[in-house]
Parts: C-alpha cells; sequence; structure tokens
C-alpha cells in the first residue's frame, strides 16, 4: 500500500507563513492530492508512481495550472485567467510571478531570528575583522556579497510573434514581461552560527557525473564558513532509516581527490523512508542542514522534508542541488551531468558510426538515457553528426509504412550505404506493449525501445530481402559513472558553493541552478512541477533536424 501522509497548514498562520512557498495563496498537488488556495498543504507518498508538485498563484492560477502540451522549458500555459484588457495586467502578472519565486526563509517560521555578520569573505578577508567598521560592510564599500534584491532576468528572448519558433508568450500579442528570479551567492547576514551547524549531504536516484564534485565542494565550502560537524548519509534517503547504516565523517580531508572518480563516494538509492521518518531522524542526529543532491523525484522529497520541518518548527535548512544526466529540470540552463553524459555518448555513437561504415549495408543503433525526455539524444546527435535518425520521446513516430523509421532506413541503405540511428529510452513507448512495471520510487520501468527497434529492423530488411548488417549498442550505464568532464566540474563547483551560501543565508526549500549563465535560486516546486521536455518547435529541435537530414516519420 503506498503510504501517504499530509500535512495542513492552516490560513490562520498567513502572518507567519509556513516557508513552504512564498506565498500563501498557492496550490500544491502532490501525488494526486491538492490544497485549496486558502490553506497550505502538501502530501507526501514515496511509493506513487509519478511525482507531481504544482506551486501556482490563484490570481493566475489557471494560466500555470496545465502542463503545456507541447513541451516547454518553464511553467507557464494557458493563459486564459489572465484578462489582458486590464491595463494593469503586467504589473499583476508580475507581482505574482514575484510571490511565486519569493525564497522560503528561517524567518518565515522564526520572526525573531538573529543574522549575524558572514563568516565567509568572499575577497578572503576576514570580515568580522578591523577591515569593516561595525563588522557590516558600507554599501558603498565593494565587498563581494550578494544583495539580497539582486536578480536574474529569467527570460532572454524578446518574441515579437507567438509563431516565432519556440515562442513562450504570456498573452496573445506576445508582450515583453520581465520575469526575475533571485541571484545566488553568499550574503554579508548568515542566520546560523557555524559552531551550531551540522550539516549533512545526501545523493538520491541515480548515478550522475559529478555527484562527487558537489559533494567535495560544500564540505570545502562548510569548512570555509566554520563548520567541523559535516556527515554524510549513506544510500540516499534509505540512509535515514537503516539502522545498519551509519553516517559519514566528511571533512576537506576526506574529500579532497573524490571527484577524481565518478558515482557517489556516499551510495545513491531509490525508495526509502516517509518524510516523517526521515524529519524524525534528521531531529535525533542534530541536523540542522540538509543538501539534498538529486532529480525530481529527490526534490521533491527535499521540498516535503522542509515543509514537515516547518510544521514542526525545527530550524533546518533544506537546499536542493538538481542532478540528473536527463537535464529534465524546469528553468535551468542544464544540470550537472548532462554535458559529460553527452561527450560519454559521442563514444558508443562513433563505435556505432564505424561498425555501419565499415560493414557492408551497416546499420549501427545506439540508445541513449532520458526516462521523460530527449535532450541527451538531440544533443548527442548534435555533437557527433554522424547520426542519420534521431529518435525522441517528445516527437512521435512509426516505424512502419511508407513514411516510417524503417522504409527510410532503406532509403539510406541504397542512397548512403549505410546508416546510424539515435535512440532516446522513452521514444516510442507508444509502440511497445505498455508495463506496469515500477522501481523503488514508483518510476515506470519502460519496455526497451532500443531492442525493439534492432529486432524490427532485422525483421525488416529480411522480408524484403535486402541485406543489412545491424549492430546495436546501449551504452547507458557507462554513460553515467563516468567522472565530471571540465565543464560540469565547473558548474558543480559553483552549485556546491551556492548550495551553502543559501543555508546560511537562511532560506529553506530551495534548489540552485544556472540560469541565462548566471546563478539564480528558485523555491522548489517552481522547478518540478513537470519535467523539462525537448520543445518540438524549439530552434534546437530543429537544428538536430537540419543537421540529421531526416524527414518526419508520421
Ligand atoms: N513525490 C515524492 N515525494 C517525496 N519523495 C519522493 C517523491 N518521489 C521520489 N521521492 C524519493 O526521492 C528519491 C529519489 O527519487 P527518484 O528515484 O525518482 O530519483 P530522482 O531524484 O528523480 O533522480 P533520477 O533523475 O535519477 O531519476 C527516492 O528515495 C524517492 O523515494
Ligand atoms: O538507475 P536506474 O534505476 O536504472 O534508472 C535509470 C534512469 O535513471 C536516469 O539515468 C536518471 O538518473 C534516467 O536516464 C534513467 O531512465
Ligand atoms: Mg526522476
Amino acid at each position: 500500500m503506498p503510504q501517504t501522509t499530509t500535512f495542513v497548514f492552516d490560513s490562520s498562520l498567513s502572518a507567519n507563513p509556513c516557508f513552504l512557498m512564498g506565498s500563501m495563496s498557492h496550490m500544491i498537488t502532490l501525488h494526486g492530492l491538492t490544497a485549496s488556495s486558502t490553506r497550505c498543504s502538501y502530501a507526501f507518498n514515496d511509493s506513487n508512481s509519478r511525482f507531481k508538485a504544482l506551486a501556482v498563484p490563484t490570481r493566475v492560477a489557471s494560466v500555470f495550472a496545465k502542463v503545456k502540451s507541447k513541451s516547454s522549458t518553464s511553467s507557464e500555459s494557458n493563459n486564459s485567467a489572465i484578462d489582458f484588457s486590464d491595463p494593469d495586467w503586467k504589473t499583476k502578472f508580475k507581482d505574482d510571478f514575484e510571490d511565486r519565486f519569493r525564497l522560503p526563509h528561517v524567518t518565515d517560521i522564526f520572526p525573531d531570528a538573529v543574522s549575524m555578520p558572514s563568516t565567509f569573505s568572499p575577497n578572503m578577508r576576514n570580515p568580522t575583522t578591523s577591515d569593516f567598521p561595525g563588522n557590516y560592510p558600507l554599501d558603498e564599500d565593494w565587498h563581494g556579497y550578494i544583495n539580497d534584491n539582486d536578480r536574474v532576468l529569467l527570460k532572454t528572448i524578446y518574441y515579437s510573434s507567438p509563431t516565432s519558433a519556440g515562442a513562450e508568450c504570456i498573452d496573445p500579442g506576445c508582450n515583453w514581461v520581465e520575469q526575475w528570479v533571485h541571484r545566488a551567492g553568499p550574503r554579508e547576514k548568515i542566520y546560523f552560527h557555524p559552531e551550531e551547524v551540522k550539516a549533512a549531504i545526501v545523493t538520491c536516484g541515480g548515478l550522475c557525473p559529478g555527484l562527487n564534485d558537489v559533494i567535495r565542494q560544500i564540505v570545502i565550502t562548510l569548512e570555509i564558513y566554520g563548520v567541523t560537524k559535516i556527515v554524510g548519509i549513506p544510500f540516499g534517503y534509505r540512509g535515514f532509516s537503516d539502522k545498519e547504516l551509519t553516517e559519514v565523517p566528511l571533512s576537506r580531508k576526506v574529500v579532497q581527490n573524490i571527484h577524481l572518480s565518478g558515482g557517489s563516494l556516499l551510495g545513491v538509492s531509490r525508495g526509502g523512508p516517509g518524510v516523517s521518518e526521515i524529519v524524525d531522524n534528521l531531529k535525533e542526529r542534530g541536523i540542522n542542514m540538509l543538501f539534498v543532491l538529486g532529480g525530481n523525484g529527490t526534490h521533491a522529497g527535499a521540498n516535503a522534508i522542509h515543509n514537515e520541518c516547518c510544521k514542526r518548527r525545527l530550524k533546518v535548512s533544506v537546499i536542493g542541488v538538481p542532478k540528473t544526466i536527463d537535464n529534465d529540470i524546469l528553468l535551468m540552463d542544464k544540470t550537472f551531468g548532462f554535458d559529460t553524459a553527452v561527450e560519454e555518448a559521442q563514444r558508443a555513437i562513433n563505435s556505432a558510426y564505424i561498425e555501419a561504415h565499415s560493414a557492408y549495408h551497416g546499420i549501427g543503433i545506439v540508445k541513449l538515457m532520458g526516462r521523460d525526455s530527449g535532450f541527451i539524444a538531440m544533443h548527442a546527435t548534435l555533437a557527433s553528426g554522424q547520426i542519420d535518425i534521431c529518435l525522441i520521446p517528445e516527437v512521435p513516430f512509426n516505424l512502419h509504412g511508407p513514411r516510417g523509421v524503417l522504409s527510410y532506413l532503406k532509403y539510406l541503405i541504397e542512397t548512403k550505404g549505410s546508416a546510424v540511428v539515435c535512440v532516446a529510452e522513452r521514444a516510442g513507448q507508444n509502440l511497445l506493449q505498455k508495463t506496469n512495471a515500477t522501481d523503488n520510487s514508483g518510476n515506470t520501468v519502460f519496455r526497451d525501445i532500443g531492442v525493439y527497434t534492432q529486432q524490427e529492423t532485422k525483421k525488416y530488411f529480411k522480408e524484403i530481402g535486402v541485406h543489412a548488417d545491424v549492430k546495436y549498442i546501449d551504452p547507458t550505464y557507462m554513460i553515467r559513472a563516468c567522472r565530471a568532464n571540465a565543464s560540469d566540474g565547473i558548474l558543480c563547483t559553483v552549485l556546491g558553493q551556492n548550495a551553502v551560501h543559501g543555508a546560511f543565508a537562511g532560506f529553506s526549500g530551495i534548489t540552485v541552478g544556472s540560469c541565462n549563465t548566471h546563478y539564480a535560486y528558485f523555491p522548489i516546486p517552481e522547478v518540478i512541477s513537470h519535467p523539462k521536455l525537448v520543445d518540438p518547435n524549439s530552434r534546437m529541435w530543429h537544428r538536430c533536424l537540419t543537421s540529421t537530414g531526416q524527414p518526419d516519420f508520421i
């Protein structure tokens, strides 16, 4: 039986809101349970098949209520609730946006929480010494801290028409509306005394290049703030309940070289205890800063933990760091591990190309990961220049029939002599028998589209009496287990440091990501309301099609 716990926050707390969300006029749906706009409610179910979390302001609720049908990089969609004839609609939209992206803060539940001058010095001077009279730098002195009012622009393209490629419009006229999110980085005031901090790091979900880099950077940055009690929770959320698993003491010495190998020093897992048990355990261990590295499921868990701490009035900062090779977290440029996965996929693609090219009528098929989206397949295709057909879940296709993939393969064999196909894990699931299989976290386990494509290709060429030498490569776990490349290494470093800055600044229930090359904090529900998908109307997908030269397969 799925275990479901619902937490309800009464609207009478509005003067002292739970710091789950920026505004009480939000609605959260998680695992199918919905709270009305007058209450702040959260449900946690650790064995459901898919996460669902929506955080939307009531004033524009229906604007954001539906997931964009074509796919999206953000959370906007149906705009029917906004009265665009109202001359103030833009101001209202911006106010709502500001509410949605407001960062939950310890002072939301502890209004009297006292701050102190930061023990972290951006320029390596100690701000508590005579460098700054009164301990705080004056605004006019350069000090290297982030001002709480600093913002990053979320959208940078002005679309003059809703028909422009990839256009994300708010109103029918596609008017420009600024959308600002909070800039990440160290603040001059901190809300935790380093000597009173016990920080924990946990890594959940599947493996991803860069996990060790982030762990390392979090530990190093915590030590710079002056924290001495730092532990790792072994094997994901399971480490909070399994009595056989003991916490791992962490220090700069322990983590110094861990980024030199892939995997996670702490181990990962799917499934595990419910949020109540996790928070009991946090309390028992005296943990008041929790860094959670994982994908959308992990973040849904992190937000539930934050919410439960809020409900129990525990001063705990819960900070997420989005980890996924799939790159399916909303609003950010990319997640760490994605770049490395794309790079590593090149080896498989190149091998498939060499095999196909060296054989008489050779066909190479490569399957790449992506639970919901085809980002790895699309980017790996673009990077390699060796792919003739890229198949992703966001773009329907037929294998059979005159316009199907197989007919086109025949054409390629006749005209080029060989062909290479890249297929994303989730692609074409409609062509396969449905499955009810789930993993320990409740995620659907898909049928193997790679094996199916290989089998159907062999069958097809046999049936039409044309020789074809089909080779299939599934490098999926190989591209996840490797060490982060240089670009991901940098991303991990920045994210790890910013996670710690966010915790000391007193935020909780937030995550950190890169946004138009800058770094920002986001309230967790905003980035996990649905998985980010490849937009078939985007320039990137069109570039991919230009590169492969493939037609539509429908
Ligand atoms: N909706 C949810 N609420 C609370 N916890 C969740 C939820 N969904 C998943 N979790 C927990 O988060 C952890 C990781 O979830 P999951 O296995 O889905 O991986 P993920 O974080 O999405 O990463 P990946 O990208 O590797 O799939 C699991 O321990 C799971 O129990
Ligand atoms: O690690 P598992 O349970 O095999 O899960 C595989 C899934 O994890 C991911 O690698 C994401 O981490 C997906 O690309 C893939 O669908
Ligand atoms: Mg997931």
